[in-house]
């Protein structure tokens, strides 16, 4: 048997056991590769199983592959080898009642001409949803990114942070079960992203949500995260998953605390190696 063989039987087995349980991991590859038509090696045999309700950083160097995993988990790539599964089946899984993902980019990618509102609707018109219940998510999305008063203006009336806030809105409108986000606070001042950062921690705390985070900040990973996965490049692979358990609430007592340094200390250390040419082994910790 082969290792791709070997990959299908798994999926396979995943996909009775999650039918029979209801517990297939919301995500999983399975010794994904991903070779680019120019060579480049982006990712190399990554393994990695994401469960419901986690909050998972994909943390890593320029180059590491972060997006291009990102991208695989919203079926925007196919890996060249190896396999994705979600919620225990295939790319037709995605779109069923409760199986839904969202995708936030690092630009807010809004309608100039239109209101926040009418952004926010954008994927609820596509599909047609009627009128009052895409009014009532509209208005529940942008309650929850603190956007309620802002309903009628134009993106350019808005800060950077406010702009990103609506993206988020959009993708909430939607009520995803999988939020993926592709860095979406990387071009925002630290104090913005620290309080979306603290906004985005609170909302996933109140949904059934299952997050995916793309960040190149340490800070950002602990703060948010249940589980840190970090990445080295050349080829991109993963060389450690470091669960955050840290119980308390994530505030700003939190970012000062022992346990939070500790993190920090010990995704730092992971990082070094991951920048090291060659450097990198699996790690759990
Ligand atoms: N469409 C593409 N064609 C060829 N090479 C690509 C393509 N997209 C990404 N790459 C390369 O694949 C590797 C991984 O890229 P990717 O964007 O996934 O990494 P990343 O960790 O998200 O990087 P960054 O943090 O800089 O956004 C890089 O070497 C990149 O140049």
């Amino acid at each position: 048997m082969d290792r791709d063989d070997h990959a299908m039987s798994q999926a396979a087995a995943w996909e009775q056991q999650g039918e029979a349980s209801g517990e297939a991991p919301v995500l999983s590859a399975q010794r994904v590769e991903k070779t680019y038509r120019n060579g480049t090696r982006a990712l190399d045999e990554v393994r990695l199983d994401i469960g419901r309700g986690e909050f998972v950083s994909l943390l890593g160097p320029s180059g590491c592959g972060k997006s291009t995993l990102l991208k695989m988990f919203a079926g925007l790539e196919e890996p060249s080898h190896g396999h994705l599964r979600w919620w225990g089946g295939n790319l037709a899984t995605v779109g069923t009642p409760e199986r839904t993902l969202a995708m936030v980019f690092q630009e807010a990618t809004l309608m100039p001409w239109a209101t926040v509102e009418q952004n926010a609707r954008l994927p609820l018109d596509l599909r047609h949803v009627p009128r009052a219940q895409a009014d009532a998510r509209v208005a529940a999305a942008l309650k929850l990114v603190g956007l309620d008063k802002f309903h009628k203006v134009l993106p350019r009336e808005l800060s950077g942070g406010m702009q990103m806030r609506a993206s988020i809105a959009r993708a909430l409108a939607t009520s995803p079960n999988l939020l993926l986000m592709d860095e979406p606070f990387g071009a925002l001042d630290e104090f913005t992203r620290n309080k979306l950062d603290a906004d985005l921690r609170d909302i996933w705390s109140q949904q059934d949500l299952t997050v995916v985070f793309v960040t190149h900040s340490i800070y950002e990973a602990v703060f948010l995260s249940s589980r840190v996965i970090v990445m080295a490049a050349r080829p991109g692979r993963v060389i450690a998953d470091v669960a955050i358990d840290a119980p308390g609430p994530r505030d700003e007592a939190f970012r000062i605390s022992a346990p939070f340094m500790q993190y920090c200390k010990t995704l730092s250390d992971y990082l070094t190696l991951a920048n090291q040419q060659g450097g990198g082994h699996e790690a759990q910790h």
